[in-house]
């Protein structure tokens, strides 16, 4: 991998994502608030310079805990010896984990490597309407529950108590920070970890309902040696080292600059989210797509060669979109009779190699739509790190592979982004024929 050198000054802010979409939402805020800041796609051979922050996006969500431990445990370990002086494990703002429950294990792994005693964990991200009152997480006007999260492929949320869900994660005992502490301030929070931990409480869920929440749990945790959270609580995380004197903050135009990209471009979707349902359909009533079918893939068909014959026709006059997304009763469908495992690890490999094909073949654009998704297409990219840009919806920055030919990139978490978002993303990336 090679990364920008012109300075050897130490990352203040060492992160470890559970997801790649979800990295690149870390890094937006942390570009946003002014910090210097690189995603690396898993531990990279070799370190970014001239950085306050560092993201290493993992693959670790969904996959069997022991492995996501082990994977979280082996960034941490590089990132303290990049000389970060703190850490932040990002998980998803709607908490998605698998009933192993891969948050509280890799927390308390975490903690236990840095010698810490007590952590906060806080998905909150207003932006994207995820508001968490006393313990309980609403999307929108909706308990997580009801939010259409209860029939995600891989982790559905059908509990939106989160002191309930994280403490089936851990063996860790598991309070919560209730609004009434955090809408008193910065200090009042201080002052109730220092509470909590005297209790023997080790990670607290803590409410939030503003961003000015989140910049008061964020000065109260300067000096955790540990946060976790979405992207949110990020956003308070900038101004400790400000004020501390070890962070200049640096315009946000300067922060985001990518290099210019020239080629094709494509937008591949296998997020089965109701967001990338809509942005789907939307796209598909004006511009070419293909419909990636999973139970033709079980069946051997030629399915990545059929989507390639389709690049290849459209692609040349404009952006095209292959896409598996489809309703939640058409995918319980085909779990039912290929396996939830087996169905998503069938598209996630049929997009990559599609991706892997089209790089090949001129694309040098690629919108992808889905963290699990982003993370196989990406890594059949062979991109190792990547530059943040310019916001494009809240949670989704441009980016731009970092190497001799960059590649440009928007990684959507499947529930963000406006309808049109695909439009937008292709026009923030160069795109001009859309
Ligand atoms: N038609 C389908 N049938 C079965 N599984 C599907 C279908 N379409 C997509 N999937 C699988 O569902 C999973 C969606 O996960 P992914 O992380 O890519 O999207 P997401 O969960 O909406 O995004 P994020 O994690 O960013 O919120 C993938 O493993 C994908 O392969
Ligand atoms: O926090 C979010 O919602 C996203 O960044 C994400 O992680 C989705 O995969």
């Amino acid at each position: 991998m090679s990364v920008p050198q012109t300075q050897a000054t130490k990352p203040l802010l060492g992160c470890i994502a559970d997801d790649f979409t979800g990295a690149t939402d870390l890094a937006n805020m942390l570009v946003r608030e002014g910090m210097r800041t690189v995603q690396t796609i898993g531990v990279p051979d070799s370190a970014p310079k001239d950085v306050d922050a560092i993201v290493v996006a993992l693959k670790s969500r969904t996959v069997p805990a022991a492995e996501a431990v082990a994977d979280s445990l082996a960034a941490l370990d590089w990132l303290q010896r990049q000389g970060c002086r703190q850490f932040f494990f990002k998980y998803c703002s709607t908490f998605d984990s698998t009933a192993q429950g891969n948050i509280g294990l890799v927390a308390d792994a975490l903690l236990q490597a840095l010698g810490s005693d007590f952590t906060i964990a806080c998905p909150v991200f207003p932006e994207t309407g995820r508001t968490l009152y006393r313990g309980h997480l609403f999307i929108q006007d909706q308990l997580l529950n009801e939010s259409g999260m209860q029939n995600h492929p891989l982790t559905p949320m059908t509990d939106p108590n989160l002191v309930r869900v994280l403490q089936q994660q851990t063996p860790s005992k598991v309070g919560l920070i209730g609004y009434p502490i955090v809408s008193k301030g910065a200090e009042q929070i201080a002052t109730e970890i220092a509470t909590l931990r005297q209790q023997g409480v080790r990670m607290a869920i803590v409410d939030a309902l503003e961003n000015q929440d989140l910049y008061a749990i964020g000065a109260a945790c300067a000096d955790l040696p540990l946060v976790t959270g979405g992207s949110g609580i990020a956003l308070g995380l900038p101004g400790n080292f400000i004020r501390a004197g070890l962070l200049k903050p640096q315009q946000g135009a300067q922060a985001s600059a990518l290099p210019a990209v020239d080629g094709l471009s494509v937008v591949l979707a296998g997020s089965a989210s109701k967001a990338t349902n809509a942005q789907v359909s939307a796209w598909i009533e004006k511009h070419p797509a293909f419909r990636i079918d999973p139970l033709a893939l079980a069946r051997g068909e030629p399915v990545v060669a059929q989507a390639l014959a389709f690049a290849q026709q459209h692609l040349q006059q404009r952006p095209a979109l292959i896409y598996a997304t489809t309703t939640p009763e058409q995918v319980k469908q085909v779990q039912a009779e290929l396996g939830v495992e087996r169905a998503g690890q069938l598209i996630e490999q049929a997009l990559a190699d599609i991706a892997a094909a089209l790089l090949n073949n001129g694309v040098r654009r690629f919108v992808i739509a889905g963290g699990e998704t982003s993370g196989a297409v990406v890594k059949a990219l062979g991109v190792h790190a990547l530059r943040i840009g310019a916001q494009i919806d809240p949670g989704v920055p441009a980016t731009a592979s970092i190497g001799a030919s960059p590649i440009a990139l928007a990684l959507k978490s499947g529930n963000f982004g406006s309808v049109d978002f695909f439009e937008k993303a292709l026009r923030h990336l160069g795109e001009t024929r859309i």
